[in-house]
Order: C-alpha cells, then sequence, then structure tokens
C-alpha cells in the first residue's frame, strides 16, 4: 500500500484520464459516486438536511456531484459555494451549471451574513478545500470552518478535512474542519497517520476510484502502509518436515527485581509467536516466576536482583535485549561491554534503548541491521527534541540510515523506518496502550527474526500481528479498556489463520 504524495496524486490524475480515455469531469462524478454511496449506506434516513459546503477548486467539484446524486435519490439537500475566489476549476463549472439546471437550493456565502443555521442532527459534507490547499483559511472562510466545528452536525470530509495540508504542520489551529469521517480517494494521506492531526481526522477511509494501475504500481513513494497484503507478501509457509531447529533459538535477555513479569511476556509471546526454542537470561530472583508461569522457557540466571555479566551459554539465533532490564549501574556497564560485541541479530527494547540514548558512542556502535523498537518518549531520548510530526519523521529516517538499522517507533500507527523508507502499520488500535504491550511486541519480533525473516521483514509482520492481536479481541469480546498484554498473546494463534 502506497502512500502518495499530493503531486503523485495528481500525476496518478492525469495518467488515469490518458490510459483509460475519461475526462477529468469523468473521473471527478466516479470519486464523487463512491463518496455518495459510502454516505448513503451509512446516512440512509433521507428526511436528514445535509448541507453540502463546496470551495471553488475540484473539492468543491465534488461536492456538488455528491449534492447531485443526493438529490436525484430524494434526499434533501442545501448546496453552499463558498466564495473564497474568482478563480474556479473547470470541472466545478461544469457540474454547478449541471446542478443548478435541476433547480437544486443553492446558495453562495460570501460572508458570515451567508453562513447557514445547521441544527443538530443535520449532516456537513465538507468539500470546501482538498489535497490542493496552498495556506490556512483565513477570513470568512475560517470562520465558516469554526461555525461547522462548533455546530452538532456530524461532518464528512470529502478526500481531506479542510484546512489541513498534505504536507506540512497546521499552522492555524482553528481554521481547520474537525471531521468525524473522511472519505479518502484510492490511498491513505500521510497526514492522517501522524499524531497532531488526530483532532481533524477521526475515523477515515479509503475509496477505490480505479486511478492507473501502472502508475500506482511503478510511483516511487517514500511512505508506505503494512497491511495484510503486504505482509502475506513474505510470510513464510512452514514445510512439512520442518523441525524446531528449522524456526530458530530466541534468547530474550532483561528483567530486574520487580520487572520480571516483562520477561514473562516477551518469552511467552516469543513462543507463540513461533520461535522453536525459547531462552531467558534474567536474574535469579525471578527463576521461580519464570520456570512456573512458562515450562517451555528455558531460563538462565545473572547476579540476583539485576543483570550485570552477561555471560550466558545459550548459542542464540536472535536476541530480544531490554524488557524490564532497569538501568542498575552495572547493568550499564555489562551492557556496554555485551552490547558492542554481541553477534546474533538483535532487537533493543526499553531500558536497553535508555542505555544506548545515555551512552551516545553506543549509536554509532549498532551493529547492521539491528532492530529498534522506541515509543516516541525512548526515541526523544535517542535523538532529542522534535517541533512536529513531519520533524519527528526526519529523525526517524536519518537515524535509521545513519545506523543502518531499522526503527519501530512505536504508537497509532507505528512507523517502521529501513533504508530511506517507513512503513506505517495499519493494524491495531487503543486496546494497546497498555502495559507489557511493548514486551509481547518484542518476543514476536524476536521470534521472527529467528525464524529467519530479516529485520524488515519482522518489524513489519511483528508490529502487523501485534496490532492484529488487539483488532480481533475488541472485534469477539474484549473491551478496549480491558484488554491486557496476555490477551495479545492469546490471540497470536487466530492472528496467524488469517496468513493461511
Ligand atoms: N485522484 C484524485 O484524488 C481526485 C481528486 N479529486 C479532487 O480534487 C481535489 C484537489 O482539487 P484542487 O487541486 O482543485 O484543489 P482544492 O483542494 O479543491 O483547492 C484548490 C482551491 O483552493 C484555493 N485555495 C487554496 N488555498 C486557499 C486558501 N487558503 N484560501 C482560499 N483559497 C485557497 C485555490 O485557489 P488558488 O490558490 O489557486 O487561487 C483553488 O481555488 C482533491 O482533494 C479531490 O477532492 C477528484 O475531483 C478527482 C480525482
Ligand atoms: N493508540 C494506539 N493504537 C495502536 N497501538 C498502540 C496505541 N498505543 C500504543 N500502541 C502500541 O502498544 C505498544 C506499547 O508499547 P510500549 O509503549 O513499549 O508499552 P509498554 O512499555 O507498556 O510495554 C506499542 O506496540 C504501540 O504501538
Ligand atoms: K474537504
Amino acid at each position: 500500500m502506497k502512500i502518495l504524495s499530493a503531486k503523485q496524486i495528481y500525476e496518478a490524475d492525469r495518467a488515469t484520464i490518458k490510459s483509460q480515455a475519461i475526462s477529468s469531469t469523468e473521473l471527478m462524478e466516479r470519486a464523487a459516486f463512491a463518496c455518495y454511496e459510502w454516505i448513503i449506506k451509512r446516512f440512509p434516513d433521507r428526511s436528514r438536511l445535509f448541507h453540502v459546503c463546496c470551495g471553488m477548486g475540484n473539492n468543491g467539484g465534488d461536492g456538488l456531484v455528491v449534492s447531485r446524486l443526493l438529490l436525484e435519490n430524494g434526499f434533501r439537500v442545501h448546496t453552499h459555494l463558498i466564495n473564497f475566489s474568482e478563480h474556479r476549476s473547470d470541472d466545478f463549472k461544469v457540474n454547478l451549471d449541471r446542478l443548478i439546471e435541476m433547480k437544486a437550493l443553492v446558495t453562495e456565502v460570501s460572508g458570515v451574513a451567508d453562513f447557514p443555521t445547521i441544527e443538530h442532527g443535520d449532516l456537513v459534507i465538507d468539500a470546501i478545500f482538498g489535497i490542493g490547499l496552498k495556506r490556512s483559511p483565513s477570513g470568512f472562510t475560517k470562520k465558516l470552518i469554526q461555525r461547522i466545528n462548533n455546530s452538532k452536525a456530524g461532518i464528512i470530509s470529502l478526500d481531506f478535512p479542510s484546512g489541513l495540508f498534505s504536507a506540512s504542520t497546521v499552522t492555524d489551529k482553528e481554521a481547520v474542519i474537525r471531521a468525524n469521517h473522511t472519505l479518502t480517494f484510492q490511498v491513505p494521506k500521510l497526514a492522517f497517520l501522524l499524531p497532531d492531526n488526530q483532532e481533524y481526522v477521526k475515523e477515515w477511509q479509503v475509496l477505490d476510484i480505479g486511478l492507473d494501475k501502472d502508475y500506482l504500481n511503478s510511483a516511487d513513494c517514500l511512505y508506505h502502509g503494512s497491511d495484510l497484503e503486504l505482509n502475506k507478501g513474505f510470510y513464510k509457509v512452514r514445510k512439512k518436515f520442518s523441525h524446531k531447529g528449522s524456526f530458530g533459538h530466541s534468547l530474550l535477555i532483561g528483567g530486574s527485581f520487580g520487572k520480571i513479569g516483562a520477561m514473562v511476556l516477551a518469552s511467552r509471546a516469543a513462543l507463540k509467536a513461533g520461535s522453536g526454542l525459547v531462552s531467558t537470561y534474567i536474574p535469579k530472583c525471578g527463576y521461580t516466576a519464570m520456570q512456573s508461569t512458562n515450562p517451555e522457557v528455558m531460563v538462565e540466571v545473572d547476579d540476583e536482583n539485576y543483570i550485570q555479566y552477561f555471560n550466558f551459554k545459550t548459542n542464540p539465533t536472535a536476541i530480544g535485549l531490554g524488557p524490564g532490564l532497569g538501568t542498575h549501574l552495572k547493568t550499564k556497564k555489562g551492557f556496554v561491554d555485551f552490547f558492542s560485541n554481541c553477534k546474533a541479530p538483535m532487537v533493543i527494547d526499553a531500558d536497553g534503548l535508555n542505555i544506548i540514548a545515555e551512552f551516545s558512542d553506543l549509536s554509532e556502535l549498532i551493529p547492521e541491521n539491528t532492530i529498534l523498537t522506541p515509543h516516541p518518549k525512548e526515541f526523544e531520548r535517542l535523538v532529542g527534541k522534535w517541533h512536529d510530526d513531519y520533524a519527528k519523521l526526519d529523525k526517524l529516517l536519518a537515524y535509521s540510515q545513519q545506523h543502518n538499522c531499522v526503527v519501530v517507533l512505536k504508537g497509532a500507527y507505528t512507523a517502521i523506518a529501513h533504508q530511506g523508507k517507513v512503513w506505517f502499520n495499519m493494524s491495531g488500535n487503543p486496546a494497546l496502550a497498555t502495559a507489557g504491550s511493548g514486551d509481547v511486541l518484542t518476543g514476536i519480533i524476536t521470534a521472527l527474526l529467528s525464524q529467519g525473516y530479516t529485520s524488515l521483514e519482522a518489524s513489519l509482520l511483528g508490529v502487523y500481528i501485534h496490532g492484529r492481536t488487539a483488532d480481533l479481541a475488541v472485534e469477539e469480546n474484549e473491551s478496549i479498556e480491558s484488554f491486557s498484554a496476555t490477551d495479545a498473546i492469546d490471540y497470536l494463534g487466530r492472528v496467524y489463520k488469517e496468513f493461511v
């Protein structure tokens, strides 16, 4: 799944018009028809009043077509032309003429006095600006956006919430539509995946408008989505004569007094994610807890309450390092010696990352293709503060390239960066915002690495299946609030079934 820039979307438009020998008006009709179908399925009540607010560009043109389709099918519609510019796009003009021919209710909004009265229960279709916005809306257009936001009506944005920029941060937060639903064309937009924009973009839906496949396949994108289709592409089906040695030996290193649970979760997740063998290297105080909760997992121990020696005998195919590790001075010292000499592929999480951040020289020693799994606070410790989400993405790309590693920046739409590209994970929901959820992810990714997936594949697939556990659980019988890290592990089996 590619995430095209606005420039590429305009190119895809042109390629489609050429290859399918259609006019831009026909493409607009197709796009708006897809929106219309979604709208009437979700809001079939014909007594409801639709306020369709149309700008002067092609986004406004989409709105005019939606107005016409709703009217033709017996819905109540009031179309408002938001008169912010003398210049009107060609397809806007064609569709305005069509609407006027129908004797539709169309009024111009050129100032506050023309604002519609929007009642509770009405629906606003926001077709003011799409991806063509160049500067923050001002004057009466900004005031109208505020009026719409403050109304009690539901808001559906066509393609893009008006006022949002496609490749930079919002400069005037009061001049952006806060949409309940956004119906976007063909591909997800980068702006939807960034936490700074969460107030403007809530639910969003990609509608297929049949843009040229050749263009979409060949477009070179910096940003991608990671979904079932992508992950199925490299998922390894187990062979009939495989044995446990075929699936590697994961070693999870971490835990400290009071934080043995992190290792119990990570090692159990590694087992359930399919690692052939799983070992843990933990402080002595965790021995009984580990053996009694995870009988399949082998245990080696270090000092009594924390790890400092890193002198395990296990010969792992992959190491997951960091859950519950703590930052005791002796742990830090042991970590620095171990980390610089480790030969097995590694996933570094939690305090492992904090130690790397504290000793900045360690970043230079990160072995090639190591996977780092920071949450935003841990990432900030590694790279310093950023002023907005775009600067954060720049830092993510730069750090992963500079150290030739995979960085899994966790959150909603976890961003996975490798060799100058970023993949946003499309599974998961806020149920995952729960203690130990990151430890489970470390276990899963380590298990995939040990089974022979590349670092990038293990990160993409691990993050995807981790997210799916929460999606399935919430679809079935869990609530977002009650879901726990243990539930994520229990759902792994159901998620794997979606791959076969
Ligand atoms: N393949 C697809 O995805 C398809 C996409 N389609 C649709 O096309 C949309 C893109 O259309 P678009 O290029 O005409 O731009 P749009 O967003 O309507 O805005 C441009 C207008 O806004 C104006 N303007 C800008 N900033 C302003 C400001 N601050 N304050 C005031 N004015 C401002 C600007 O004026 P200008 O700056 O040029 O004077 C111009 O008039 C896209 O989002 C989708 O809905 C479908 O129809 C077909 C298939
Ligand atoms: N709102 C959310 N939507 C989807 N996934 C989320 C959300 N919040 C957190 N997560 C996921 O939950 C996990 C939390 O990891 P982390 O912050 O390390 O937690 P912990 O330290 O408690 O284990 C990450 O994989 C993250 O992507
Ligand atoms: K819009």
